[in-house]
């Protein structure tokens, strides 16, 4: 008999009892208990089950083709030829010269000259020459120089953010300032990595507004319990509250990074998604911090960019970057090593990276075409993110601040003590029981406020501005008669 044979009970290895603690208390709401309930419901309606709407609207994820936008046909063009090499050969020149504009094949061939196949391992920092063009898309957005040798490609900017967060924590008591609301890839990337998250909380009142006063305030109450903060991370644009900070506020935040000695983690992917650009232009927190002088060389800055928003939404493609300025010689050394691990990021996600930091210009032959599909997707944003706000703002109990960047709003939600109390019955957090109510009426999937922390005792829930603009108005329609429902039947 097989000793296999003897062993009676099928007593899994791995379970829940005995899997790393740190990964099982990470959370990420983005893709939590709405996002897989609306999974479930697409199912439904997709076997002919029927609900009180006919397709789920996925509000939850800034995730822009998921939601019809067409990607940039120039970025596509190149993307196809590249994977496709025959296509660049002498014997079929003159077909691909009727199927494809010429500077499209001539940045397709460029990048095949740097890169070989696509399907071949790359550099574990990145395609160098790609990295060349992030640096020279950096200095002449900043007006400061960039070095290739300190920027890295990455796998979307989620991945840098994780490579650098967990260079940063040595160990359990080492923490790390986040804004309250924040992204949930920290907090989740702080569990798993058994760090200290340490909270600072945005101004609601004064447009998500930030003081170096709540950072201090933040700093020192770590401190006095013996948190070792040792990285300030700041979302600019906000995930998810939109707002855009001014110059002389990121010299304070400089100013406050220099004085605590803390790392700056500088998230600027939405960083073209800026929709008051008078009154509320993006500064990169690179270009402020070289602009500040000498008493400031050598403090750290990790700056992170990314393919997945602005007017490119190529989420899918996973390409970003990040850029070291003032680090130590040996970590950047270190980060290689790590990355190296992993071998490379994909190479299509990083002729991504080159696309967007590199588009036609004008007198390219596809400068025209590249511009207008570039600005009629812009505009259609500012255009949504207004309505959007609007019909908020019209709506019983909501309050909601203008998106000056990024792709959310996040209303705060005043509900009845009826509402609260069902809530507890159901024992869910009052916006989550909201939005499970909205998805079951509506098919529209948000994210509860508590998923991206907020004041105790308020309720909000993020909103993406990214459904269609020929199904926007019913989109705002249904929430509207949700909402009116949803107050008539728990009204005190
Ligand atoms: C502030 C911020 N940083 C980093 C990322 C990661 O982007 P990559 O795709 O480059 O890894 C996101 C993605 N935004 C998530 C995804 O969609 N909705 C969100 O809130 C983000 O909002």
């Amino acid at each position: 008999m097989l000793a296999s044979d003897s062993k009676q009970d099928n007593k899994k290895v791995l379970t829940r009892d005995n899997m790393n603690p740190h990964v099982r208390a990470a959370e990420y709401a983005v893709r939590g208990e709405l996002a897989i309930k609306s999974e479930k419901l697409k199912e439904e309606l997709a076997q002919g089950i029927s609900h009180p709407f006919k397709s789920v609207v996925a509000c939850n994820i800034g995730n822009p083709q998921a939601l019809n936008q067409k990607p940039i046909t120039f970025f596509r063009q190149v993307a196809s030829l590249v994977e496709y090499p025959d296509l660049l050969s002498d014997e079929n020149a003159e077909l691909t010269s009727k199927l494809y504009p010429s500077d499209a094949i001539a940045r397709a061939k460029l990048l095949l000259k740097h890169i070989g196949s696509i399907g071949a391992y790359s550099h574990s920092q990145g395609i160098p020459q790609i990295r060349e063009d992030v640096a020279k898309f950096i200095s002449g957005r900043d007006g400061y120089p960039a070095d290739a040798s300190k920027i890295y490609l990455t796998q979307g900017a989620s991945a840098g953010v994780q490579l650098t967060l967990q260079m940063i924590v040595e160990h359990s008591n080492v923490g790390i300032m986040i804004p309250i609301p924040q992204y949930p890839l920290y907090t989740a990337t702080l569990a798993v990595l058994n760090a200290k998250p340490v909270p600072y909380y945005l101004d609601e009142s004064k447009g998500w507004g930030l003081t170096t006063e709540e950072l201090q305030r933040s700093f020192d109450e770590a401190a006095k319990s013996g948190i070792e903060t040792r990285a300030l991370v700041i979302i600019n644009p906000g995930n998810p509250t939109g707002q855009c900070l001014t110059e002389e506020n990121m010299r304070q935040i400089v100013d406050f990074c220099h004085t605590n000695k803390v790392i700056l983690l500088a998230d600027e992917v939405y960083q073209t998604n800026i929709y008051m650009p008078e009154e509320r232009p993006f500064h990169s927190f690179k270009k402020v911090l070289k602009s500040m002088g000498s008493k400031y060389e050598g403090q750290e800055l990790i700056s992170y960019h990314s393919i997945s928003k602005g007017m490119i939404g190529e989420c899918g493609r996973r390409g970003g970057y990040f850029e070291c300025e003032g680090m130590d010689t040996s970590i950047l050394e270190e980060i290689y090593k790590i990355s190296s691990i992993s071998l490379c990021p994909n190479v299509q996600g990083q002729i991504m990276v080159d696309l967007m930091v590199n588009p036609p210009k004008k007198g390219d032959a596809s400068y025209a075409l590249y511009q207008k599909e570039y600005d009629a997707i812009y505009h259609s944003l500012v255009s949504r993110a207004k309505k959007l706000e609007d019909t908020f703002n019209s709506m019983e109990g909501y309050s909601c601040n203008s998106a000056d960047g990024a792709m959310y709003l996040f209303p705060q939600i005043q509900l009845s003590k009826k509402a609260v109390a069902a809530a507890k019955e159901a024992n869910k957090a009052p916006d989550q029981f909201y939005c499970l109510a909205m998805l079951d009426a509506t098919g529209v999937c948000m994210v509860a406020g508590s998923g991206f922390g907020q004041v105790d005792g308020t309720a909000h829930f993020r909103s993406t501005f990214l459904p269609p603009p020929e199904l926007f108005d019913e989109f705002c329609s249904s929430i509207k008669k949700f909402h009116n429902d949803f107050m008539n039947k728990y009204r005190d």
